[in-house]
């Protein structure tokens, strides 16, 4: 694809964001197209330098080894602004210091980017601009549907980027490939075949110093209500005619227009926990309410885990459960598709407890197909055996694919603007329950699995 963006701007250029995940993988890009050109400017409320700045930028490329021609370029004349991005003559002035169709990259706490969409309708913009948004997008469906009305009367939709890096990972073509490019797993991809779909990210990772974000967000909004929703979309859209932005999110569109809560019942679907103190991976970890920056009294919830359903004949029937959490103590990052029982095993046959199990790992990806074999020995007697492909670890970090998606002018990664509403529709059921104290917080120490009384999943 072409190069349509010459200019990135990074408003929250001294973001957690930008020096740990979006600086690195601008990095990677440039190191592995030594071709492209870009001009790279930094703003944000600190008083930085040029210097500084290009000190944090060289630092951060320095985690992914960056270098080559591309790098050299953009590291000689990058810059910084410092600026409130909220008013719209510091707008005027960063946009005034890009020498080439600009993207701007708001890497910002989400009520500050809506402020400064509000600002950029007061000033002229550069024809071709993009802009790429963070998730969250909004803060409720309410607040995503003013904010799509505010972008669309400055750019086209296909000049927004609503951000979302769990697309840019290669896994998203992993999955598409399996189930597209095989025979084997389509035509048994439905509720005729399937008992339910769980997908889990478990972190090891805790609060990270993010309270400011993190306390008000909590585990349904910062992974269930975007994320995961977007891995779900994926893994039950109708087979699409082409990769094509289009046909894409089309797809996923409608997958998420079907989903609701499962039996439409808050309390029945969703729990959430919260984790006190504990040792993770060898380190003491202090509870979350201790955590400094936590308002204890907001009650937010570190792990949740919500059931759906989609209501379309290929899934009628069929659970899916998205759970997510921090500080617990094992990464489990998969989606697990469990099987329907074989119709009928010949009587004669023993020890086939377990149903057909497919299982895609995320980040590194890797697929396992857990099948009932016979064993070495008795001949009638069923054991288990699980098969597994590794995928590698794909070319690029996930931001850099979501990145070079925004710089080439491609939106097929990037979440559309119903989409990005729907989200929010889907999960305020859970929300307004849980506001409401109507599902217990439960509490798991960590570095355990969570809640000992909560179903293992998978
Ligand atoms: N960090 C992460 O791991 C991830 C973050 N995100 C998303 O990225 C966004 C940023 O998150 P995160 O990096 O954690 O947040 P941080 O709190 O680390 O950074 C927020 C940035 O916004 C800047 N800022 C705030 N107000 C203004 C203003 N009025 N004018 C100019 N700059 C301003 C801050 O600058 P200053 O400090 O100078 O005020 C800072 O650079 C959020 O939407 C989050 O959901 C998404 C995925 C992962
Ligand atoms: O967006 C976010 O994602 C990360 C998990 O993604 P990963 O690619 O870093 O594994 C999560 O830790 C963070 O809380 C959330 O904001």
């Amino acid at each position: 694809m072409t190069q349509t963006v010459g200019t990135l701007v990074i408003l929250g250029g001294s973001s957690d964001l930008a020096s740990r995940l979006l600086l690195p993988a601008l990095g990677q890009l440039l190191t592995n197209h030594p071709e492209r050109r870009l001009q790279l400017v930094g703003s944000g409320s600190e008083e930085w330098t040029d210097a500084h700045w290009r000190s944090v930028v060289r630092s951060s490329f320095k985690t992914v080894s960056a270098s080559g021609p591309a790098i050299e370029a953009l590291l000689e004349d990058t810059r910084y602004l410092t600026a409130d991005v909220t008013k719209p003559d510091d707008l005027e002035r960063i946009l005034d210091a890009c020498d080439a169709t600009p993207a701007l990259y708001f890497a910002l706490p989400p009520a500050v980017t809506a402020l400064a969409c509000t600002a950029l309708a007061k000033i002229e913009l550069p024809e071709g601009i993009t802009l790429a948004l963070e998730k969250p997008f909004g803060t409720d469906r309410r607040t995503a549907i003013a904010l799509n009305k505010q972008l669309a009367k400055l750019v086209p939709e296909d000049q927004v980027h609503r951000v979302d890096h769990f697309l840019g990972r290669s896994t998203v073509y992993n999955m598409l490939g399996l189930r597209f490019a095989n025979r084997i797993f389509e035509p048994v991809w439905s509720a005729e075949h399937i008992e339910r779909v769980d997908v889990i990210y478990d972190e090891t990772l805790g609060l990270e110093g993010r309270a400011r974000y993190y306390d008000k967000a909590g585990a349904l909004v910062d992974m269930i209500q975007s994320h995961l929703l977007q891995v779900l979309a994926v893994l039950a859209m109708e087979p699409p005619s082409t990769l094509d932005a289009q046909d894409l999110r089309d797809g996923k569109g409608a997958v998420l227009r079907a989903t609701r809560l499962w039996q439409d019942s808050p309390t029945e679907s969703s729990r959430r926990a919260r984790y006190t103190g504990g040792t993770v991976e060898g380190e003491k970890v202090p509870a979350y309410a201790k955590e400094p920056g936590v308002d204890p009294d907001r009650e937010t919830e570190t792990l949740a885990e919500v059931t759906f359903q989609i209501d379309t004949w290929r899934w009628a029937g069929v659970p899916f459960t998205l759970r997510s959490g921090k500080a617990l103590g094992e990464r489990r990052r998969e989606v697990v598709v469990t099987f329907k029982p074989a119709q009928h095993v010949p009587t004669g046959l023993t020890g086939t407890k377990e149903p057909t199990k497919l299982r895609m790992m995320l980040a590194p990806d890797e697929m396992q197909l857990e099948l009932n074999v016979n064993g070495p020995g008795d001949p009638l007697q069923i054991e288990r055996a699980s098969m597994s492909v590794e995928f590698g670890p794909g070319q690029l970090l996930a931001y850099g694919e979501v990145l070079e998606g925004i710089l080439d002018g491609d939106p097929s990664l990037s979440v559309r603007g119903d989409t990005a509403v729907e989200c929010w529709r889907i999960v305020a059921p859970v929300i307004s329950a849980w506001t409401k104290d109507e599902v217990a917080l439960d509490t798991y120490r960590a570095g355990s699995r969570g809640p000992s009384e909560w179903r293992p999943l998978g």
